[in-house]
């Protein structure tokens, strides 16, 4: 049997993520992944080549988009004999495509793989109801006019045109992401100060990136995008302290709402790609290695039937994986909390820094304490950056590699949480 071997994170490559509805409203899913697959392809030289792998998915997509990655692969310019399939889970998708490829690349099932992700709010899957749906597909199969036209009387007007327009919410609460965040927010007596502060950093730290060039090999510019759109290199405690709460603005906890526009990802657009290698295939084509792709864990959490928050499950996530891998919370130099809202990143602190929490969920004797703040989230993260639901998790890849490389050694933790009570979590190292 194979032994496992190191895997690589070689480079990344995303387009510029644009504010829902605008930009890039008339691009579809396979537009946006082509165009990122594309300039990864330009950038190592792939041209032509048959890679080991391509994972890839989006949280939205059209039925049209059955096998959307292969598709695009078919539309790039990888050797068509490169195999490639979709995945999807919530916003850790683009992770977990990493984790996949990384997983058969240390098995030596393959030596190269690309792993990615891409959403649309703008070009949403809107379906159109159950019982038109149904009239819809009888039609299609009708074989004579008489046929037809008796199922086409089925269709009366106006009432059976409603469409079902997707919602960001939670099947089995009916609850938006938002507002089940509002509901941990509270929990973990996370105020708005702190939100917006972090979401201030989050702009500033961003702006800062894109001025020094950190972006410059890991993107590629897209219908006329050259940066983030929802970055504001402006925005002032003042202005986010103004916003009025959006989530969590309903019931008996109304008055103590606190997650507005401005401490929320917004609604994005937008896609990335990661090149993932073995240790000889980057040598053979003399491609340094950014850092390598070490531990992984995903966790899950019941906030159906038990009390925990939607978007709690990094938090059991992390502590599994630093146990196996024999490390504690302190010990990273960088540390990439996807920001879907600012109260979920500092909930997911608090739950660390709690005695209480880490004795009784996770079974610990100690809590596993505070990070240092100043290595949270250097470059920015989905606040400013915005949040393409699957492309986040290799937009995070990229840049944590990048920085692993540029610092030169050291380690960082990646923590991604997702709609369904999930969690996906991995560390690089360097
Ligand atoms: C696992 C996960 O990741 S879960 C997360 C999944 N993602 C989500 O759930 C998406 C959550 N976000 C949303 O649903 C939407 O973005 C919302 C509801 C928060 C906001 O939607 P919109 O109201 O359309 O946002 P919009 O961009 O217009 O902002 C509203 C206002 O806030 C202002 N604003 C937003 N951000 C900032 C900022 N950083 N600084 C200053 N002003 C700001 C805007 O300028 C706008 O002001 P205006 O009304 O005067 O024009």
């Amino acid at each position: 049997m194979q032994s496992v071997r190191r895997v690589a994170v070689i480079g990344g490559n995303r387009i510029p993520f644009a504010r829902s509805n605008s930009r890039y409203a008339h691009a579809s899913n396979a537009d946006m992944l082509g165009a990122a697959l594309d300039g990864l392809v330009a950038r190592f030289g792939l041209a032509g080549q048959r890679v080991g792998e391509v994972v890839a998915g989006a949280v939205l997509k059209h039925s049209r988009d059955f096998n959307l990655t292969r598709e695009v692969v078919l539309g790039s310019r990888l050797d068509p004999h490169t195999p490639a399939y979709d995945i999807q889970q919530a916003c850790g998708t683009g992770l977990e495509a990493a984790i996949l490829v990384a997983n058969k690349i240390a098995l030596g099932q393959i030596e190269v793989g690309i792993a990615g992700g891409v959403d649309t709010t703008s070009d949403a899957p809107l379906a159109v109801n159950e019982d038109l749906r149904r009239t819809l597909i009888q039609l299609n199969s009708a074989r004579t006019l008489g046929e037809r036209l008796k199922v086409a009387a089925k269709l009366r007007p106006l009432q059976p045109f409603k469409p079902e327009i997707p919602r960001n919410a939670e099947p089995r609460t009916g609850l938006s992401m938002g507002d089940h965040a509002a509901k941990t927010a509270l929990r973990w007596n996370v105020d708005r100060q702190a939100q917006d502060e972090l979401a201030l950093r989050s702009h500033q730290r961003l702006a800062a990136a894109y001025e020094k060039g950190f972006f410059d090999d890991l993107m590629t510019p897209y219908l006329g995008l050259t940066r983030d759109q929802n970055l504001r290199p402006d925005t002032s405690l003042e202005k986010l302290g103004s916003l009025k709460p959006v989530f969590g603005t309903k019931g008996p906890d109304a008055a103590q709402a606190t997650m507005t526009a401005g401490n929320s990802s917004p609604l994005t657009d937008g896609a990335s790609t990661v090149l993932l290698a073995s240790e000889e295939w980057a040598r053979e084509h003399h491609l340094p290695v950014l850092a390598w792709f070490s531990w992984s864990e995903t966790a899950a959490v019941d906030f159906v039937h038990g009390d925990e928050g939607l978007l709690m499950a990094p938090a059991y996530a992390v502590p599994r994986m630093l146990a196996r891998a024999g490390l504690t919370l302190q010990d990273f130099d960088y540390y990439e909390i996807h920001e879907a809202f600012a109260s979920q990143v500092l909930a997911t602190l608090a739950a660390w820094e709690s005695p209480e929490f880490c004795k009784e969920r996770l079974g610990l004797d100690a809590p596993l304490g505070s990070i240092d703040r100043e290595k949270l989230n250097v470059n920015g993260s989905s606040l400013a950056a915005g949040h393409p639901f699957a492309a986040t998790g290799g937009r995070i890849v990229a840049t944590l590699a990048k920085l692993l490389d540029q610092k030169g050694s050291g380690r960082g933790l990646i923590s991604i949480c997702a709609a369904g009570g999930q969690g996906v979590t991995a560390i690089l190292e360097r």
